[in-house]
């Protein structure tokens, strides 16, 4: 991130001489027959320093790549001073320039290990002493509610990164939680979301959590508000609301005036961005679920990730491995979209979750600079647990005109071996079969011969698999919390190598923004139809629709 744009950068037009001249060459099917190592050459094992059962292994050789092309990527890294911005990230430095902030997500997960200045990172520790007693005192059921019961129910009522990091973990972790706990996790303005959780939770044994960094986001506020209104409709006495309600952030003064009891805040920092927070105390929810020392795993994982992605050179840096590739798809082969494909029901969100991470961090066309960039910057990120995707979207994964280079996850094995593990042998036969489909395809010769002479042209044309579409595979022993916060990690750290390389600042989010200043602006025009007022005639005709039948 030299001041230049990417595109102006040696290596960046070396790649594109490269794509013109050779792209058609980069045959997958030919690259494997020429190369019996290529597997070899192009995976790579990843095992956390201080933990050998957080392991995974990372298959990129299905990637239309040769090792000049990888190098180049690489070369492309370099020139772009990921090195530098790495370090400047884990010293602490404010590489968030248009907010002035560092980016320490890392210090959340540190265990003071590498040595960082920035104010707060010193009260982490503090922190997660105050996440462990609580969420013991919870799990154990010495924190009463207001009659005496224990606590059954949590209700985290945040948005965005207050939600997203909570909800996919406490979901890939559920082999870990405790079952007598019910978490609900609402998010959405709509009253629907509030209303249907609040007629599944007693108000006796309901724990409120209310997440957010700022705690000034509209949905949150409104729905602790409610949340809040309905509990002391229960209650009665505005003394019970510190047995009930909690607050997760970085904001004391709105925390208090709410009427939070400070004792009952859990802080963060304003280094930690919300897509980033769920190792901070956002990760609350985590530690009451699965309990304090399986976050404290997550953490470590994530660490180990860390340790590796700030060490490691960068051939063998598997974040930047996974970032180089997918800016050679994004950029030089036009590719639009990218897709997280766990074969693991328990991963279920984790597509969700890094839509979040990942296009709110690199969905931006302006440098830091302030200089419009004249290439693509990150992908629409997408994807659902395997094998359902199979019989929904492969379709055009396979067949389709679009190239989607996508990333494959599974377990070697199951939390729920059940039938024998058949279950998992048939998942996983799924997770092998379709990166192989999808790189090797099927040819018009062997379709012809499947169907034998009579079959039609078009009969002929329709089943035939070009081929050619690239992936990654990560397999791991087992979900834990240390594997999945190294997962984690290993794509925080993509996106971070990738924001560096397109020169974008990964850590604001300014395209947020407008749409929240003109729904204030509705908001306050929606009573009658005259109070409409400095819109298109589309907006305008859209509100007097819903003043005409609207119901209280
Ligand atoms: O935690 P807060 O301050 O309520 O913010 C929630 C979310 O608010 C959104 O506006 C931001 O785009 C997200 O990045 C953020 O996670």
């Amino acid at each position: 991130m030299s001041g230049k744009l990417a595109s102006e950068y040696t290596t960046w037009k070396e790649l594109q001489q490269i794509y013109d001249s050779e792209h058609g060459k980069l045959v997958l099917k030919d690259l494997f027959a020429q190369d019996p190592s290529r597997f070899s050459k192009f995976s790579k094992e990843y095992s956390d320093s201080e933990d050998a059962s957080a392991t995974f292994l990372l298959d990129y050789s299905k990637n239309l790549i040769t090792e000049p092309v990888l190098a180049k990527l690489l070369a492309l890294a370099r020139e772009a001073q990921l090195e530098t911005y790495r370090d400047k990230m884990f010293a602490g430095e404010h590489i968030n320039t248009s907010e002035d902030r560092a980016v320490l997500h890392v210090a959340l997960r540190n265990f003071d290990e590498f040595k960082i200045q920035e104010g707060g990172v010193d009260e982490v520790a503090g922190v997660l002493a105050h996440i462990k007693e609580f969420s013991e005192s919870v799990r154990s059921g010495s924190w009463k509610g207001y009659t005496g019961k224990t606590i059954d129910t949590i209700v985290n009522i945040g948005i965005g990164g207050s939600d997203l990091g909570p909800v996919m973990v406490t979901e890939a972790l559920r082999p870990y939680a405790k079952r007598d706990l019910t978490a609900h996790f609402v998010s959405n303005i709509d009253g629907t979301h509030i209303a249907e959780t609040l007629r599944v939770c007693n108000p006796e044994t309901t724990l409120f959590i209310i997440a957010s960094k700022t705690f000034t986001t509209q949905e949150t506020i409104t729905n602790a508000e409610s949340a809040r209104e309905w509990f002391l409709g229960h209650a009665k006495d505005k003394a019970h609301v510190a047995k009930h309600f909690v607050a997760l952030s970085t904001n004391t003064k709105a925390v208090t005036a709410f009427g939070i009891d400070q004792a009952n805040m859990f802080a963060f920092w304003d280094w930690v961005g919300g897509r980033y927070s769920l190792w901070s105390a956002i990760g609350l929810s985590i530690a009451l679920v699965v309990g304090y020392d399986n976050f404290e795993q997550l953490l470590k994982g994530a660490h180990g990730m860390d340790k590796h992605f700030k060490e490691t050179p960068l051939e063998n840096n598997l974040p930047v491995l996974l970032a180089v590739i997918g800016v050679w798809y994004n950029d030089f082969y036009g590719a639009q979209t990218h897709a997280l494909l766990p074969y693991d029901q328990y991963l279920h969100k984790f597509a969700d979750y890094f839509q979040q991470g990942d296009m709110e961090s690199n969905g931006k066309f302006i440098t830091k600079n302030g200089q419009r960039v004249d290439y693509q910057t990150g992908p629409i990120i997408w994807g659902a647990a395997g094998t359902n995707g199979q019989h929904s979207f492969y379709q055009l994964v396979h067949q389709g005109t679009k190239l989607i280079p996508a990333d494959f996850l599974a377990p070697t094995t199951t939390h729920n071996p059940i039938a024998h593990s058949k279950h998992h042998r048939i998942l996983l036969s799924n997770f092998f079969a379709q990166p192989e489909a999808l790189a090797f395809g099927k040819t018009e010769a062997e379709v012809r011969k499947e169907l034998g002479s009579g079959a039609s042209e078009a009969l002929v044309k329709s089943k035939v698999f070009e081929g050619n579409r690239p992936s990654n595979s990560i397999m791991f022993p087992l979900l834990t919390p240390r594997t999945l916060g190294a997962l984690v990690a290993l794509y925080e750290h993509k996106i971070f190598t990738q924001g560096v390389i397109w020169g974008i600042n990964s850590f604001d989010q300014m395209g947020v923004e407008l749409g929240k200043v003109l729904a204030k602006n509705i908001l306050a025009q929606l009573g009658k139809p005259e109070d409409v007022k400095d819109h298109d005639s589309s907006t305008t005709g859209l509100i007097h629709y819903y003043q005409k039948y609207r119901k209280e």
